[in-house]
């Protein structure tokens, strides 16, 4: 036989040494009974294939290693010896190897489905709710942003450093969702830390700093924020040399877009716009965009500009995401046109005030009343800082001019102030020079101003949202934070909205209240008395 079968072998080199032991067999038997005995043997090991189910695949694995020096081993290519029991024996092996493929199928599923009751109970112990094909299991620790995604040990560093042990809820969820690639629109409360559950993983994305255009974009809707944002990336990106670059007005005049070496760019969607514009700036090589305070950026007065950065970011591999403590359902609908595969992560309830706030409702009867009750408060007990909200610009300026001369440390920001002006107002109530900021909108969402002990709502705010907001500058990473919110006369038609935000995340509200009508609550701004005591000349 092995001289019949000699001319299978023509014209390939055949290892003697590394296949000798085969050779002495073959040559030790009769070629007449070779086949049979070969056959028989295939027979024997075609029988070995009626094993109980779970011994299948060690037993088949078992068989290919034994095989390894056999008579039917396919030699570089060629099945040297191929008779109508080695078929048989094939045929065997296919359903054995089908259904060895059928039990691994069995036990990776059995195992899926006990991850994800796993990752059901985490999400439910931390208040997480997500939506969305194949949601990526949340992280239990930072660590396992090392084993999972082997994250550079910078950012590992960075996040140490920063005094950041573990993730926040969102952070959990949302992270994993944006390193799986996947879009995400998320909705988490107000000082749960979005922003780094957006930045970390668009710098693990990132990996490198790279040469050759803008890789990721960050929107914010205002400059503060943006500024903020800027800042928050900077500090965990340190030891890692990226471009990060913030879109201010001389950056928009002086830049040349052309050669712009930028891995991160944060800027308004009013400036980017112009950008894209006026400089031709190249956005279509953008990996990674995000949309904070997406609600906002969603407003038909942002909306325009928003709309252009989008479609200039046409790099078909985009990963989009939108964040912010409020998500109307008209946000979700457009998100949803917007976005392909996208997951929806939810911690809490949608809209709702964060739970760390103590709210209080005070009854101030006039505009006079309100300023007897903040001076008054203040007298009383000022524990700074405190950060006051009124309507508009006019109405900021006046209080301000009112309790400028009260021996109290306060400052005024809003949108009349230049950017330096503001910058400073900010700068100045985080340092703690400044006790009491009165503001504006301007600094209702998203400024992180650390340790905030109470806001005040001078004016009652003009919709749902910006109650939420604006009492989340307060209560912040887990802190303990106050709200008091004025009304009059005037604004009793939504107080059953406020109440109810209020019950929601859990304070106490008087039972009289829950029983007042509910009304459509949106740009609530009335005409209101000026704020001066001084008389009229
Ligand atoms: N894992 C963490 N552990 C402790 N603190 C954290 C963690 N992540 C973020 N923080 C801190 O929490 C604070 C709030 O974070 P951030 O400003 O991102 O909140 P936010 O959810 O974006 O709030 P908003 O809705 O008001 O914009 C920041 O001071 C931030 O440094």
């Amino acid at each position: 036989m092995a001289n019949d079968s000699s001319f299978l072998f023509a014209g390939i080199r055949f290892d003697r040494k590394k296949f000798g032991a085969d050779i002495a067999r073959f040559q030790k038997k009769d070629s007449d009974t070779d086949s049979a005995k070969i056959s028989s043997a295939a027979e024997d090991e075609g029988e070995k294939t009626i094993e109980p189910v779970e011994e299948k695949v060690a037993a088949s694995t078992t068989k290919k290693r034994k095989r390894k020096g056999t008579s039917s081993e396919t030699v570089e290519g060629f099945n040297v010896f191929r008779s109508s029991t080695s078929v048989a024996q094939s045929n065997d092996e296919v359903r054995v190897n089908e259904e060895s493929v059928e039990l691994n199928k069995k036990t990776k599923k059995k195992e899926q489905n006990k991850q994800l009751e796993r990752d059901a109970k985490f999400r439910k112990q931390h208040n997480i709710h997500v939506s969305g094909y194949n949601v990526p299991t949340p992280l239990q620790s930072f660590d396992e942003l090392k084993s999972r995604y082997n994250c550079p040990s910078y950012l590992l560093r960075n996040l140490k450093e920063l005094g950041f042990r573990e993730p926040t809820p969102i952070q959990r969820q949302a992270i994993p969702v944006l390193l799986q690639g996947r879009e995400c629109f998320a909705c988490a409360p107000t000082g749960s830390g979005k922003t780094l559950a957006f930045v970390c993983p668009m710098l693990m994305k990132l990996k490198d700093p790279e040469k050759g255009g803008i890789r990721a974009v960050i929107l914010c809707h205002t400059r503060e924020l943006s500024v903020q944002t800027y800042r928050e990336c900077k500090k965990l990106a340190k030891r890692k040399k990226f471009r990060i670059k913030l879109m201010t007005k001389n950056l928009l005049r002086n830049a040349d877009f052309s050669k712009f070496p930028c891995d991160v760019l944060i800027s308004t969607p009013l400036r980017l716009r112009l950008a894209i514009k006026r400089k031709k700036i190249d956005l279509s090589r953008v990996e990674y965009l995000v949309l904070d305070e997406s609600d906002k950026l969603f407003e038909p007065e942002l909306f325009k500009q928003i709309d252009s950065v989008i479609k200039a970011c046409s790099n078909p591999s985009i990963i989009r995401s939108l964040f912010s403590a409020t998500l109307p359902d008209f946000v979700e609908d457009q998100a949803r046109e917007l976005m392909h595969d996208a997951v929806r992560v939810i911690v809490g309830r949608k809209n709702m005030a964060s739970e760390t706030i103590k709210q209080k409702l005070v009854f101030t009867g006039s505009e006079e009343g309100k300023l007897l009750a903040i001076r008054q408060s203040f007298a009383e007990s000022l524990n700074p800082p405190v950060l006051v909200f009124l309507q508009s610009k006019e109405r900021a300026k006046e209080l301000y001019s009112e309790l400028a001369f009260d021996n109290i440390r306060v400052d005024v920001i809003h949108s009349d102030l230049s950017q330096a002006e503001r910058e400073n107002a900010v700068d100045n109530f985080r340092a703690g020079k400044t006790w009491v900021l009165i503001a504006t909108d301007v600094v209702a969402r998203g400024m992180d101003f650390k340790g905030v002990n109470c806001v005040i709502n001078y004016d009652f705010p003009d919709s749902a949202a910006a109650y939420v907001h604006r009492i989340g500058r307060s209560g912040r990473a887990g802190r303990t934070g106050e709200a008091i919110t004025f009304y009059t006369e005037d604004d009793i038609p939504f107080l059953r909205n406020v109440a109810n935000l209020m019950a929601a995340s859990g304070c106490e509200v008087p039972s009289y209240l829950m029983e007042l009508r509910k009304k459509k609550w949106k740009k609530h701004r009335p005409k209101r008395d000026s704020i001066s005591t001084k008389p009229d000349l």
